[in-house]
Parts: structure tokens; sequence; C-alpha cells
């Protein structure tokens, strides 16, 4: 008998039936009701087309291969691949076999997007995705059992993990499968009727269809049955786990019946009934599985185990006919829960515990048109994946106020991570002041132990970050802004197992390949924070030069000839956006464009930044051991709002590479560089380069000359209308006005400790307004005696600023 009429589902196969139909014909997998969000969904007034077929990877999909370890989420928010890694299309494994009745209610592209949209299948790399031993869904792909089956009702397939490669390098089992996690899984969803989600993969040899997408949902299944088999391994005849499930609805028809057969293996309880026997030497009750008779299946405490009274062979074995078509009503009990299939959209942020870059917010979600799985890819929505499909989501994103990030950067504070500087890393400079910049300067070896480069970590206080077009103001800024920032393929790209990025980034000005090469948009374009931000970074650019220089010159090492001691002016920024657990893995900035000098400014939430040299660059940290894959860090330090770090030297990215673990609900990093154009292969790349890369006009209301001394003194920030009356002078490679001056500070107090302190303050902030001071020399009036004192003193003394201890 059969439980599909072809009044159900009149429409055979995708290229006929679209999602809409599919959701008709399988009302419990509607949309609308269960739709409790406030976010706005953007929907097309027509129904989308069915997806087109996707592109293929031919890369092993070892899903059932794995042990069903929980692998609980990708770490590969590293850059480092080429798009040309691609993996080619290969032929379909199924591509001969007859197209579907209908369609999936819930599919992916991607392996990512599967996993980060549906909360039953977060397995990243095992084919089973269980937790506190309950399993919630099991992706069927490439690798299967001879005997392993996906019927209309019934799917039969072996427990996951315990396999080895074989000489031909096939994934083999050459030995009984031992007790595992999985098997525990299994079992406990057999006692307990714990119900399971069942994904087909594209791959997978044993569906009777051609599955439509690399990854389907056919729906909620039970376990009806757990056994030991003996099967034939190249080590000889071996024991492995197989378990059977049923639909838990046998009343709706599946999607994933042959279009030219879409009744078939439909049946209902009791009309077909496998026999049970007792074992005679045991007494444990086995049922008859097999076409070939019957046999004790207690493998552990029997010898007549896998007997059938006459030779078998293993191989040949099938499974009886009454055992596939036997039926098992699902009982619930008060355990049972049914996952959605179509899991909730997040609800809106509130503003008050949510804000929008949460983790439930950097999930994927499930197309409300299409069923494609959706991974977020853009900072301020979700786009369906699925590129004939026009639905989006917005994700909003409230803004949050800085109040929030100074608790979050104090609190961070206060856990008093601890910083940490290897010996490998030689001298160490601590400048107590630079332009109100609590500065400190390492200096990085090759594994000559030759200084290669320099980093300076520039620390912002409150009274900078407070300060009118400061970090407060900018972060502030970028919180309205619709920066375009993208998640981009980080490994695979194209790839069914393409993994994205856990960053969003954007790029401004000249083309930086960071991994993938993103599209840039012109400084021209830029809002202001960004060009606010490279003129700040410009200003940390140039006094971390002048410094690491200042004190080469004064140790006499040798590092001078390989660090240019001339800063070259940024010309491209890549800005980054951070969600909660969001994060930059090792990497180095170090394309072949690259020029010296790389600059950071931090803005929102804390974060701790890890330098550690490569694999093979021959330099050893303390206590590495070095058979060990990868060195260990050898300096690391937390990160805070306003804060900007600078790497000088453009050899450090042949030696060491980075990473930035932020620590809270929201981060920005805004990063500047020089790319050089002259040594861009591509004539337009060049001209690009030097087009988009030219700072506008615009942007020298926003120079910066670094913040006072922070002893309550303020400053201000210049105004658009000084600027545009001040002299022009030439700085770097462009033109550049010379700024009006920030205050100098004034006399604090009016006793001999006062002035001495006004005349270091000053002394101080001369040294790092060098414009500021110019300018005074050559518009203030000659009586101005402190600042010819401070004048004179910082050509008598320009070290001034490197005293005072380590600060974090
Ligand atoms: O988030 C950060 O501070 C680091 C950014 C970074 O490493 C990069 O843009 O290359
Ligand atoms: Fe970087």
């Amino acid at each position: 008998m059969s439980t599909i009429t072809s009044e159900t589902i009149r429409t055979p196969g995708i290229t006929t039936m679209t999602p809409k139909r599919a959701r008709e014909a399988d009302p419990d997998l509607g949309i609308a009701s269960r739709t409790r969000s406030r976010f706005s969904a953007v929907m097309s007034s027509s129904t989308p087309v069915p997806a087109m077929m996707p592109v293929i990877s031919d890369e092993p999909d070892m899903d059932h291969d794995d042990d069903y370890e929980l692998v609980d989420e990708d770490d590969e928010s590293i850059i480092v691949i080429d798009a040309d890694e691609a993996v080619p299309q290969t032929p379909l494994v199924n591509s001969a076999k007859p197209v579907t009745v209908g369609y999936p209610p819930v599919w992916a592209y991607k392996r990512q997007s599967l996993c980060s949209a549906l909360p039953y299948f977060d397995a990243y790399q095992s084919g089973m995705y269980h937790k506190y031993g309950k399993p919630h869904g099991i992706l069927i792909d490439q690798a299967a059992s001879k005997r392993d089956l996906m019927l209309e009702q019934v799917v039969i397939t072996t427990v996951g993990g315990g396999r080895d490669l074989d000489e031909a390098g096939n994934r083999v089992r050459l030995v009984d499968q031992r007790e595992s996690n999985s098997l525990q899984c299994i079992r406990a969803a057999l006692d307990h009727h714990y119900p399971l989600v069942i994904i087909a993969g594209i791959e997978n040899p044993t569906t009777r269809v051609k599955v439509p997408f690399p990854y389907s949902i056919l729906g909620i299944f039970h376990v009806t049955d757990l056994w030991q088999e003996t099967v034939l391994a190249p080590t000889g005849q071996i024991a492995q786990w197989v378990f059977r499930l049923e639909k838990v609805d046998l009343n709706r028809p599946s999607w994933w019946a042959p279009a030219n057969d879409p009744t078939a293996n439909t049946y209902v309880p009791g009309q077909y009934v496998a026999s049970i026997k007792q074992c005679a030497t045991c007494g444990e009750a086995s049922k008859q599985i097999f076409s070939a008779g019957w046999a004790c299946l207690n493998k552990k405490a029997c010898r007549d185990y896998f007997n059938f009274g006459f030779l078998v062979d293993v191989d040949a074995l099938t499974y009886s006919n009454d055992f596939l078509c036997e039926r098992t009503a699902f009982t619930h009990t008060a355990d049972t829960q049914l996952p959605a299939l179509v899991p909730e959209l997040p609800l809106s942020p509130n503003g008050v515990d949510t804000f929008g870059t949460e983790k439930e917010y950097f999930n994927g979600i499930v197309c409300r048109l299409c069923g494609c799985c959706s991974r977020r890819k853009s900072w301020a929505r979700w786009v369906c994946e699925n590129p004939g499909c026009a639905f989006k989501c917005e994700g909003k994103i409230l803004p949050i106020p800085t109040e929030i990030i100074h608790r979050e950067n104090a609190d961070f504070r206060a856990s008093r991570r601890r910083s940490l500087v290897d010996p490998v890393v030689k001298i160490k400079m601590h400048g107590r002041d630079v332009g109100g910049f609590s500065t400190d300067i390492y200096y990085l070896p090759n594994d000559a132990g030759k200084i290669i480069g320099s980093l300076t970590i520039m620390r912002a206080n409150e009274v900078i970050c407070a300060r009118p077009g400061g970090p407060d103001d900018m972060f502030t800024a970028l919180q309205g802004e619709d920066l375009h920032l993208e998640r981009n393929p980080a490994l695979r790209a194209g790839g069914k197992r393409e993994i994205l990025t856990k960053h969003f980034a954007k790029n401004w000005g000249a083309k930086y390949k960071f991994g993938v090469t993103v599209a840039s948009t012109g400084f021209e374009e830029a809002p202001d924070t960004i060009l606010r931000a490279t003129q700040r970074l410009r200003w940390a650019g140039e006094r971390a030069i002048e410094k690491t220089v200042e004190s080469f010159d004064e140790n006499e090492d040798p590092g001078r000839d390989v660090l240019p001691s001339e800063f070259i002016q940024f010309n491209e920024m890549l800005s980054i956006g951070y969600f909660r657990d969001g994060k930059i893995s090792y990497h180095d900035d170090g394309e072949k464009e690259l020029g010296p000098t790389v600059a950071t400014l931090s803005l929102g939430s804390p974060s701790v930044m890890s330098i550690r040299p490569k694999n093979r660059s021959g330099i050893q940290p303390r206590g590495n051991v070095s058979s060990r894959r990868e060195k260990p860090a050898v300096i690391r330090f937390n990160l805070y709002h306003g804060d900007m770090v600078v790497m000088h030297g453009t050899q450090i990215h042949r030696f060491y590479e980075h990473q930035v673990i932020p620590q809270g609900k929201r981060r920005y990093a805004l990063t500047c560089r020089y790319i050089r154009p002259e040594l861009m292969q591509d004539e337009a790349d060049r001209v690009a380069a030097v087009q988009k890369g030219r700072m506008p006009r615009r942007a020298e209301i926003f120079a910066y000359h670094g913040d006072m001394s922070t002893s309550g003194i303020t400053t201000s920030v210049p105004s658009a209308m000084s600027i545009a009356s001040a002299p022009v002078m030439s700085s770097g490679n462009i033109m550049q006005p010379i700024p009006a001056p920030t205050s100098p500070p004034t006399q604090a107090t009016n006793t001999a400790q006062g002035n001495a302190q006004d005349f270091i303050n000053l002394t101080a902030w001369f040294n790092d307004n060098p414009a500021a001071a110019n300018y005074f020399a050559q518009n203030m009036p000659r009586n101005f005696i402190p600042i010819l004192i401070a004048l004179l003193y910082r050509l008598s003394n320009p070290l001034q600023n490197f005293i005072g201890g380590n600060q974090d």
C-alpha cells in the first residue's frame, strides 16, 4: 500500500517544482507561522526560480568516515587561500539516477552554510552532530558500506569512525569496530526514542535518486534497530555496527522518492513484520534481518554469532524484505521534542542584552523562500545564497553606547590577563609618552638574531578616547555607517567545503590582495571616519618609525640597514568588523606589494594580539619543542579601544605571523598600509592603485598630530577653517597643509615644580608635534620664550621620550 498518491504531488522533479509548491505539498514545512522574528525580510513578489545545479567539488567529503566526534566549529578564519585553489567540478556519482519527485524543505550549497544555519547539525568535520549524549543530525555523504540504503521511509547506515587508510589510500575498516561516542549516542537514541534529522549529501551512493543539492535535508527519523554484522575487510572478516532509521511521520510523502515511482517503498505499521527468534546458544533474541535466514546477532556473548547454519558469503548478504518493509509507529516519550526543520530567524536585537553582533546573529539562516541555508556573509544582512532567489533579511545592528565599550575595556583590563614577551624578542623600549600615548616598542629578530622590524604599541587613555573626533566619536560614527563589510572565503574558495573568515572586511584605496583579492573603493568615496582614521594612523606610523630609528641609532643596531627610516604615506586601508566570537587567526600581511609599515587602530571591544614565529622561520622561542607543528607566541598583549599598533619592516611578515582575538560585543580594526603600485603585474591595477589610493583634499581637515600629555590638559581638534588658512608644506608624497597647532599645554601651577613639569610637557608636546613646532616658530611672537626653549630642548635631547617603566 502506498501513502503517496498522484494527488499529493503532481509535478515531478526540481526543474518543474518550485520551492513554494514543495511547501504546499508539505504544509508542516511552511514558513509563515514559524516566523516570529521582527527582522524585516525582503522577499520578491515572484516565486524564485529553483536553484541552478551547483558546482560540485571533488574533494573527498569524509563525513561518514570520521569518528562521529562533536567537532565544535571550524577554526579557520585564517587568510590563506587563492581563489584558484577552488576544487574543480567532477561528474556526479548519482547523475544517471532518476530525479526526485519533490524538493527538500531545507538544503545547502556549502557545508558551512548547513552548519551555521541548522542547530541540529553544527558539525563541520564529522558525519554526526551530537550533544550531551543525544544525536541531533547525521549527514550521509560520500562514504558508505556495501549494504547501506536510503529508501523512501527507511535509511540503513553504519556507525562512523574507526576506519584506516589502506594501501591504495581508501578509508576502510580493518578491525572489529570499537565502542565510540557515536555508538553510545545511537544506542541512547534507540532506547529513549530520540528523533534525529537526516541530511543526504549529493555524492551519497546509497540513494535511489539524484539528490538535487550538495546537502539536502530528508526529514526527521528515529532509530529502530542497532546491530553488529560481519563484513569483509582487507584483513578478513570483521564486525561493524549498523543502524536502521525510519521516518517519524510515515503519512507524509517523501520528497526524495523517484519522480518516476513516487509511491515506492511506502508502508504502514503492521503491514510487514520481521520475525524475532531466540538464540538456542545464548538465549538472546535477534531479529531476522537478512534474506539468507536468521542468525544470532549477539556478537559480545555468543559463540554462534552470525552463524546462519550454513556457509554464507558475507559480502553477498542482503536485507530481508520483511525487515526493509517493516514499519514502527514512533512513540513519543516525555523527552521527545521534534526539531523544527526550519529554525526561527533570530529575534531582533533589543539594545539591552543584544545589539545585533552577538553569536546568534553570526549564525546563518534558512531562506524563507527557497529553503537554502545561508551564512551571514554581510555585516548588515543575510542574503540567500541561492543565486536564483531574492530573499534578504536585514540584520539590525544597534549602536552600542561608548559607555558599554568603556566598561567592557575596563573589565577586561581588570581581569589582568597577562601579556607575554619571550626573550627571543631582543630589545624592548618604553617611551612613556608619545603625543599623549603610552608607547612600547618591541624589536623582532630574524633567525640569525638580526633585528628585522619593530612593533610599536601606542596606548590611548580615556582623555584621548573622549576627544572630539577621537576613538569614541570614530566608534560611534562607524556604527552608523554601512561600510559594506563582508566575510570572504578563507579556505577552499568556491568548493562545497568553503570556509568564510570569521571577520567582515572592506578595502579602501589601493587594491590589497588579502588572501583573496577583494574589490576596493577609492579613498575619494570613503566615509569621513575612514579618512580620519587614516590620518591618525599616518601620525602613528611616522612617530613609530621616528622612535624606532632613534633608538637604533642610539644602540648602533645593525637593524637600521634593513629598516627604512622614511615613512611612506599609506594608500590603502582594510577596515574589519568583528561580531562577538569573531577573530582573525594567524596570518601575515606580507603580500609582495606590501610597503614597510602597517598600522592598525583598534576601536570598540578589547582584544588580544599574539605574534609568533612561522613554522619554518628557524626562530626558536623559549620552551619550543622543535617537533611541534606550530610555534608558540613570542609576544602577546591586550589591545584596548583607541590603541594603535604599528608593524614596521617588511621582513616581519616573512618570519612572523599574528592573530587578533576580540573579547567583546563589537570591534573594528582599521589597518593602513602602503601598497606598491610599481610591483603590481597588471597595468590597470597600477593605475587604479594610484587613483584609488590618493587621499582626497577633504581628508586634510582630519590631519592628526597626537594628543597632549594627558594630565588633564585638553587640546582642541584643529578646525577645518584653521587648516584651510594654514600654509602648505610637502610631507611624504602628498601635499599637506601645515596644520594649525593644537594648543600647547598651559601652565598648570605657579610653583617651581609646576614650571618644570610644564617645561617637560611642552617639550614632549613639541617632540610629537613637529609640524606645530614649525608653525609656532614661524607665526608666534619672539618673546614666547617657553616655546623657543622647548624647541632647543627638542634639538638637544631627541630621546627624551624614551624613559619610564613598562605598562600593559
Ligand atoms: O584586528 C586586528 O587588529 C588585526 C587586523 C589585521 O591583522 C589585518 O588587517 O591584517
Ligand atoms: Fe594582519
